[in-house]
C-alpha cells in the first residue's frame, strides 16, 4: 500500500520551477517536474532555455526571450497559489535581473540552483549572469544550492577548496543560507549554512554512473519540502537522502554516458505493470479497465 488506505490526508503543495529544458529527460525542468511529483508536489514550469541534450552533453542550446518568460510566471502566480519557487539554469544577466525583479515580492521561498555545468561537463551560462545572480538573485533566495565548483565561481574564490569557507564567503554576500553538494564516486557529503550554524550531510556514495540530473532533482526536492513546511536544516538533510537514493537506484542503461538518476522508482512501476492481472469476477460486463459499462 501506498498510504492511501484511509484516503489522502494532505493536499499537493504546488511548486514553479523556472528553468532549462533538457531533451534527455533527466535534468533541467523535466527531472524537477519528476522529483516534485515523487515527494507528492505538483510542479508548474517557466522555461527559460530548450538544450539540445543527451547523456554525453549538450549539443546546441536556445533562450526563451525574456518577455516570453515573464509571461509564463506571470500566467502561473496570477492563478496558482504557488508554495515555493525553484529557479535553475541561468543564461543571461538580462534574465536574471528580470527573475530577481519578478520574484522580490514573493512571499513564498525561493531556492536558486546556479547551474552552470552540467554532470557533463557542458557550460550553461554566461560570465555576466555569474555576477547579476551574485548581485541579484542571491539575495532573494531561502536556500542556494551550488556545487563546488560553482560556489567558487559565485564566492570568486577559485582556490578554495573549504567548503565551510566557501558557505561563509556566500553567505557574507547576502545568502540566507547556503548548500554546497559534494556528489562524487568516492566520497558524497553536503555541506549547509543555515545562516546559523553549518552542518554536514553524508550519504553513501552509488558507484552507479547515474548522476545525470542528481543536481537538479536534490534542489527540486529542497523546494518541495519548504513548500511541505519542514525548515532548512530538515529539507536539506531529506532532499539529500532521496537525491542519494535516487542516484543509487539511477537508470544505467539509458545512455551512454552519464545516466539519469530515478527519483520515481521507474523499475518498481514497470515490474508492477508488467506482473499478469488478476481476473476480475463480476456478474456484469465490464470495460478494459474494469469499470462495470453502463447500461448493461
Ligand atoms: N555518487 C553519488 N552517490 C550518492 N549520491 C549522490 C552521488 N552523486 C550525487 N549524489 C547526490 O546528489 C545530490 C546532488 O549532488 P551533485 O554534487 O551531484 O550536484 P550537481 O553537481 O549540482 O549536479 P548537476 O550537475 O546534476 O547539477 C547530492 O546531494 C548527493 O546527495
Ligand atoms: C537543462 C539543464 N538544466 C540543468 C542541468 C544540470 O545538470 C542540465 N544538465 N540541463
Amino acid at each position: 500500500m501506498d498510504g492511501f488506505a484511509g484516503g489522502p490526508t494532505a493536499e499537493p503543495k504546488v511548486c514553479l520551477t523556472i528553468g532549462s529544458s533538457d531533451s534527455s529527460g533527466g535534468a533541467g525542468i523535466q527531472g524537477d517536474i519528476k522529483a516534485l511529483a515523487s515527494i507528492g508536489c505538483h510542479a508548474a514550469t517557466a522555461l527559460v532555455g530548450i538544450t539540445a541534450q543527451n547523456t554525453r552533453g549538450v549539443v546546441s542550446r536556445h533562450t526563451v526571450p525574456v518577455p516570453a518568460v515573464r509571461a509564463q510566471i506571470d500566467a502561473v502566480l496570477d492563478d496558482l497559489a504557488v508554495d515555493a519557487v525553484k529557479v535553475g539554469t541561468l543564461w543571461s544577466a538580462e534574465l536574471v535581473a528580470d527573475l530577481a525583479a519578478r520574484l522580490a515580492d514573493l512571499a513564498v521561498p525561493l531556492v536558486a540552483d546556479p547551474v552552470m555545468v552540467t554532470a557533463a561537463g557542458s557550460r550553461l551560462y554566461s560570465d555576466d549572469a555569474v555576477e547579476a545572480f551574485v548581485a541579484e538573485l542571491l539575495p532573494l533566495a531561502a536556500v542556494i544550492t551550488p556545487n563546488l565548483p560553482e560556489a567558487r565561481l559565485l564566492a570568486r574564490r577559485p582556490d578554495e577548496d573549504d567548503p565551510v569557507r566557501l558557505c561563509a564567503e556566500l553567505a557574507r554576500l547576502g545568502a540566507s543560507a547556503v548548500v554546497i553538494t559534494g556528489g562524487g564516486r568516492e566520497v558524497v557529503c553536503d555541506w549547509l549554512f543555515d545562516g546559523h550554524r553549518d552542518y554536514r550531510f553524508r550519504s553513501t556514495p552509488s558507484s552507479a554512473a547515474a548522476t545525470h540530473g542528481a543536481g537538479c532533482a536534490h534542489s527540486a526536492l529542497i523546494t518541495g519540502l519548504l513548500a511541505r513546511g519542514d525548515s532548512v536544516v530538515e529539507a536539506v538533510s531529506r532532499a539529500g537522502e532521496l537525491a542519494a537514493e535516487g542516484v543509487g537506484r539511477g537508470l544505467v542503461g539509458i545512455g551512454s554516458g552519464e545516466s539519469p538518476v530515478d527519483l520515481l522508482d521507474l523499475r518498481r512501476r514497470a515490474d508492477a505493470l508488467s506482473r499478469p492481472r488478476r481476473p476480475i469476477h463480476r456478474s456484469r460486463p465490464t470495460d478494459r479497465r474494469g469499470h462495470i459499462a453502463e447500461g448493461t
